[in-house]
């Protein structure tokens, strides 16, 4: 019976069934040589992908429309796809071609999501890729929990609801994951969070937030009865974020992630904040354009390794308050900086050549265990094994860090020898072409192997033996893999043709002649290699098998290298970059001797103008704050950051670009510099100005260092001035943060000389004897005192404004410095505000305080409550 016009084909039919399982997701669905995209998935790719749709007969009374990818090209479309924040579901052809009635079975094989790369070619060797799930809690909690699922470990953390942002910004994850049924305002919040950095959104069902599931789970993948060794045991909120993320993780790889096998619980106030305006300023790992260098991680980043770069990376981003691990690495630098007696080479210099060219063992590791790795990546994990077992030998003694590492070093005992024994030492670069598994390796490979390779040996032999019997001398038996084997014959020579040939092929000058003899051995040969392909993959499945164990041990070694290989760049760089070490102090100062802002320097030094001027620092419990002033372009922002910057490389345990430091502890580091529209929030500059200065007031403290810069500048003159000045006096009188405030406003230097705790500071420029005495010399040099001039006219001529506006304004400046001279009233700027009016108490509330409850019967209770209503009747009259 014919199917009803309104039912879909068969094929149609398994694409739908498919589909309604990834609703959300592009549905690459593969057929033959191509992925094929279908319906409204069809026409969002070809909008993105810039494909062609096409329409190809009907289905269900409709056209169906639809744009493909050839499958060799897949990994670029893939890239594009994620990189514009979409996921993409594989749907791969699972079984045999024509084996069945229907269409050929098939099944979403992984889902590709931003927050789950595996693939080498998607991921960015330097870069994480993160997939955060948040769970808003009870209390006004939030739990956290992320994990990159090509690492080892899984982080947790519960935060104060109001510190989500904060801490996704701190996470600053590829993907987050949170529940349908969040609340509207939580969702927005989260959607504010990705209008200003790309993060891409994907809603969970709520169910799979579940604590006690999330908690199971946990025990599971980290293979223990409890929580506790962790101190994770409680943080029920992060449980259920786990839930959902190891349930999302797993649901994207078809398979569960056992290479994670390692918990790390991140808690509030443990490391130095780093808000996102800060990292944004100090261009850490972006510049304010948005570029990836120059910044402070791409001068840092000598690393030889991916792995290296991604850990230093995350030594940067998360400078621990407590200074032990900060010390360990300074140790460890020294150790790897001090030349060994008797040899001339610093430990770090050999070390950084035999690191050089070591495979991503911590990737590969991941890729094994999800059991996607490609035979390349085993030969260069098998080359890595026999690195590493060079690097402890050749670590220098004197370190505890140092140590560590060394025991970790050790590659997984026959680890190495399966490698080499079981993968051809240039392989192909998959499995489905053949000649990856070493010969030696299986007997029963070797000999199907052996009847294939025999074949040049049997088609010689044959030819000679035709050529003799038939009398054609330029007879010739060959083979191509569409026709097979074949025995060809010129025209000229047709009439010599022995009977038992078989005509295979005509061709315009010859023919092509099969024999029983040929097809007979044509049949084994053909299905030797068929035999041995499917073999060499059942062995590879075997191999990965036989992985497995070592999983643990390799993500331990990769994460030793990817130490070692961090420690080691920031050697280098404090040797190539002439930093030093800095010493950690109990008490609060901030004591930088000759600092230098490195990413500036190196771009002086790169444009050959100029040496980088060095300047001191001294901040500590008599002077909180400096107010700087100078001209524009004199290197106030410079001498700001560089001071920030100091202090962080410092407690990452990195040497510093200064002649000494000396660094009490610190909580924050917090930013206030520039001025950009944040149009995405729709944000006026000035509205953006006040409300990073106001969450800098709310949330710094004594230990926090503060950079304030032209705070104020966005608004009229005298509210900026009043508003700059009520921030000065806060942070100084109130806060007690090391304090950094660089303003235009004069009347601000006047502000050291009734609040102890500040100085004026200023860089110092000077004006040249050429042109009249009409240009500026920037010095960037830091002096004690006010700026006597603000240079403002001069700095204008210099940027090449026209001579006639420079004179304008020259004039204009004279008679308003002569009129506010005359008219200047005498303001208190920085008077303290007169208190505010303390609410009156009422006679019945004190009444009611003084009453003991817990002493009173229940009638003296009623008699006190009787007593309350007629005071209360007399008080209001
Ligand atoms: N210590 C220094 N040594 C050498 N060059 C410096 C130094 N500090 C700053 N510069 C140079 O001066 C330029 C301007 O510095 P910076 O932006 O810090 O000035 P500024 O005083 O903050 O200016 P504005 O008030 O306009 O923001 C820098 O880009 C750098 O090239």
């Amino acid at each position: 019976m014919e199917a009803p016009k309104s039912a879909h084909t068969p094929m149609m039919a398994q694409y739908n069934r498919l589909k309604a399982d990834h609703p959300d997701t592009l549905l690459f669905y593969r057929m033959g040589d191509f992925y094929e995209l279908f319906y409204a998935d069809a026409e969002k790719a070809a909008r993105l992908l810039d494909i062609t749709l096409t329409q190809r007969g009907q289905s269900a009374g409709q056209p169906v429309v639809m744009a493909g990818v050839p499958f060799h090209a897949v990994d670029a479309y893939l890239a594009r796809l994620i990189k514009l924040g979409e996921s993409v579901a594989i749907c791969e052809q699972v079984g045999e071609v024509g084996a069945g009635k229907g269409p050929v079975e098939r099944k979403v094989m992984r889902v590709v999501t931003p927050g789950t790369l595996t693939d080498a070619e998607l991921l960015n060797d330097k870069t994480e890729s993160l997939l955060l799930a948040v769970h808003a809690g009870p209390r006004n909690t939030c739990g956290l929990a992320w994990l990159s699922v090509t690492g080892a470990a899984l982080h947790l953390a519960e935060c104060p609801a109001d510190a989500l942002e904060a801490w996704i910004g701190h996470v600053a994850p590829s993907e987050l994951l949170y529940s349908a049924e969040v609340t509207p305002a939580f969702e927005n919040r989260l959607k504010a969070v990705r209008a200003a950095t790309p993060v891409t959104l994907s809603v969970r069902p709520a169910w799979q937030f579940d604590g006690a599931l999330g908690e199971r789970k946990l025990c599971e993948q980290l293979a223990s009865a409890s929580l506790a060794a962790w101190g994770a045991e409680s943080l029920g909120s992060a449980h259920a974020a786990a839930s959902a993320l190891l349930g999302y993780a797993e649901h994207t790889q078809g398979r569960a992630l056992s290479h994670v096998q390692q918990l790390a619980v991140e808690r509030d106030g443990e490391l130095i904040e780093l808000p996102p305006a800060t990292r944004r300023n100090l261009e850490l790992v972006q510049t304010l354009r948005g570029e990836e260098s120059p910044t402070l991680f791409s001068l840092l980043d000598t690393c030889m390794t991916g792995m290296g770069s991604r850990l230093l990376k995350r030594w940067l981003l998360s400078p621990r308050r407590d200074r032990s691990q900060a010390q360990a690495r300074l140790d460890a630098i020294d150790a790897l900086q001090a030349t060994p007696p008797g040899t001339t080479v610093a430990p770090w210099r050999r070390l950084r050549e035999q690191l050089k060219n070591t495979s991503d063992v911590e990737r590969i590791a991941a890729r094994i265990a999800l059991r996607q790795v490609r035979p390349r990546e085993l030969v260069a994990l098998g080359l890595a094994l026999g690195k590493a077992e060079q690097f402890a030998p050749a670590l220098p003694e004197g370190a505890a860090l140092l140590a560590q590492m060394a025991a970790q070093m050790q590659p997984p005992p026959g680890c190495a020898e399966l490698l080499a024994t079981a993968i051809k030492p240039d392989p192909s670069a998959l499995v489905r072409d053949g000649g990856v598994i070493a010969t030696g390796h299986d007997a029963e490979l070797d000999e199907l192997r052996a009847i294939s390779e025999n074949c040049d040996d049997f088609l010689l032999q044959l030819e000679v033996q035709e050529r003799a019997r038939t009398g054609i001398p330029n007879l010739r038996v060959q083979f191509n893999r569409v026709h097979g084997f074949y025995i060809e014959v010129t025209q000229s020579a047709l009439a010599k043709v022995p009977d038992n040939y078989r005509r295979r092929q005509t061709l315009k000058n010859a023919e092509r002649f099969i024999t029983p003899e040929l097809k007979a051995f044509e049949d084994k040969a053909l299905s030797a290699q068929d035999r041995a392909l499917a073999r060499e993959k059942w062995l590879y499945e075997q191999l990965l098998d036989a992985l497995q164990p070592h999983v643990n041990a390799l993500t331990r070694l990769a994460g030793a290298i990817a130490a070692l290989d961090a420690l080691c760049a920031l050697a280098e760089r404090s040797h190539t970059l002439h930093w030093k070490a800095p010493v950690f102090v109990a008490h609060p100062c901030i004591e930088i001797a000759q600092g230098r802002h490195p990413v500036v320097e190196a771009r002086l030094a790169e444009k050959s103008s100029g040496g980088f001027i060095a300047n001191d620092a001294n901040l500590g419990p008599q002077q909180r704050m400096q107010v700087i002033t100078g001209p524009n372009m004199g290197g106030k922002s410079t001498y700001m950051r560089q001071i920030a910057i100091i202090v962080l490389l410092a407690s990452i345990g990195s040497h510093v670009p200064a002649a000494a430091c000396r660094l009490g502890p610190i909580d924050a580091i917090h930013t206030r510099i520039g001025a950009a529209d944040d149009l995405a929030n729709a944000q006026s500059t000035f509205m953006l100005e006040m409300t990073e200065a106001a969450q800098i007031l709310h949330s710094a403290t004594a230990q926090s260092l503060v950079l304030m810069d032209e705070i104020g500048r966005g608004t009229s003159t005298f509210d900026g001035l009043a508003l700059a000045a009520g921030i000065a006096a806060h942070l100084h009188d109130r806060t007690k943060a090391f304090t950094l405030f660089a303003t235009h406003y004069f009347e601000l230097t006047e502000f050291p000389a009734d609040h102890r705790c500040a100085v004026n500071m200023h860089v110092s420029a000077t004006e040249s004897t050429k042109n009249g005495g009409r240009d500026i010399v920037f010095l960037h040099e830091m002096q004690p005192g006010p700026a006597s001039k603000s240079y403002g006219i001069q700095v204008a001529r210099l940027a090449g404004m026209p001579a006639a506006v420079v004179n304008h304004a020259r004039q204009a400046l004279e008679a308003l410095e002569a009129h506010q001279t005359e008219a200047r009233a005498q303001v208190d700027l920085f008077a303290a505000p007169p208190p505010e009016a303390q609410a009156q108490i009422s006679a019945v509330e004190s009444a009611l305080a003084a009453l003991d409850l817990d002493a009173m019967s229940p009638r003296e209770a009623l008699e006190a409550l009787y007593k309350l209503q007629k005071l209360n009747a007399r008080e209001r009259g």
